[in-house]
């Protein structure tokens, strides 16, 4: 656990960066810090491995006020991912990774080994291990990072806007991936970003900071959505926050139909394993569907999968892909309606 107990820097110049900072972050989860350019996100993250001392207030890890810990002590239960991933360019990608496990006393086979299992976790080939940075996409340059990061099994991680060097599908490729190396490492993590819309994807709590370094709100990305506390967090969240909030309600009361696939009106094209292929319009075109959900995936998914369906039929699917059945929007959205009460 992570305690930011009424915690203010000010910068020798009199910028104060950080104002009376009260936040909690729980163990096995991941926070999100985010904010407009300048609010301190950076400088609340780097105050928990003392990168930055507070002026004032006190951070504790595991109930210990870092202030009372060496620096180089407490690094080594924190790992810190940064943006380009900041990887040593003349060292091999195994190398870059086996870095932390070396100075902390293995011998080098040992932490090569450790290495080349990071890199598995964090989906990479192995073969990379034996390039040199500069030598991989942006993406795989995080994955390296993260892998480093994890290298010495640390219980807390600190990232810094680590995903906003790259394109934004890449970009959702690693969000998801960290939050699957989270559903299986379960460590304590602060992430920095100024996107919201990263921030209510992988936050299980998101602080939403105002510039002057003072939190405006702290709460799970669901509540921020649908109560914003303030003009300034309402402003923040976006204009289309009721839209995005469907992506926290889970669609199993939308009872799917069953799917057209023969008759004179539109009809759905089904491979050998029943997996949806494409549409077939009442003229005998054949045009290529649109997105799919899988039941009881969020009910912005089904809503998506009826409005970009050429036939207004949304296409719901099972785990494997196969066919489930379809709905309308008008049926998800009475769901939502009913849900609302
Ligand atoms: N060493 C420093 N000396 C003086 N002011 C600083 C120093 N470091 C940061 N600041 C100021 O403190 C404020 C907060 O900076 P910080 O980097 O924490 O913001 P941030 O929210 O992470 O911003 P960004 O999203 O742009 O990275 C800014 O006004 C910044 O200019």
């Amino acid at each position: 656990m992570i305690e930011f107990r009424d915690v203010t820097k000010r910068f020798d110049d009199g910028t104060v960066a950080v104002d009376g900072l009260e936040l909690v972050v729980e163990a096995g989860t991941i926070t999100v810090f985010v904010g407009p350019s300048g609010c301190g996100k950076t400088t609340s993250l780097r105050m928990v491995n003392r990168m930055i001392d507070p002026t004032s207030g006190t951070v504790l890890v595991d109930g210990a006020d870092v202030m009372g810990v060496d620096p180089p002590k407490l690094r080594r239960g924190i790992g810190y991912v940064i943006q380009q991933a900041g990887l040593f360019p003349h060292r091999t990608v195994l190398d870059n990774v086996a870095t932390v496990p070396l100075l902390t006393g293995w011998t080098r086979r040992a932490a090569r080994t450790r290495a080349a299992e990071l890199l598995e976790l964090v989906g990479l080939p192995a073969e990379l291990g034996r390039r040199y940075p500069a030598q991989l996409s942006g993406g795989q340059q995080q994955r390296v990072g993260v892998a480093r990061a994890l290298a010495a099994d640390p219980p807390v991680l600190l990232m810094d806007e680590p995903f906003s060097a790259v394109d934004p599908v890449v970009r959702e490729g690693l969000q998801d991936e960290l939050l699957r190396l989270q559903a299986e490492l379960a460590k304590t993590i602060v992430f920095v970003t100024h996107d919201i819309d990263e921030a209510v994807r992988i936050g299980e709590k998101v602080a939403v900071m105002r510039v002057g370094g003072r939190l405006a709100q702290y709460a799970p990305p669901a509540e921020l959505l649908a109560h914003p506390a303030d003009d300034f967090v309402a402003g923040f969240v976006g204009r289309d926050r009721g839209y995005r909030s469907l992506s926290f309600v889970d669609s199993s009361g939308v009872e799917v139909g069953e799917a057209p696939t023969d008759g004179d009106g539109w009809r759905l094209v089904l491979d050998d394993d029943r997996r949806p292929r494409s549409w077939v319009a009442p003229d005998g075109a054949v045009v290529p569907g649109g997105s799919l959900y899988e039941v009881g995936a969020p009910v912005r998914g089904a809503l998506d999968a009826a409005l970009s369906s050429p036939s207004g039929l949304g296409v719901a699917v099972d785990g494997d892909g196969r066919l489930a059945g379809v709905v309308t929007a008008r049926q998800v959205l009475d769901v939502i309606e009913r849900r609302r009460g």
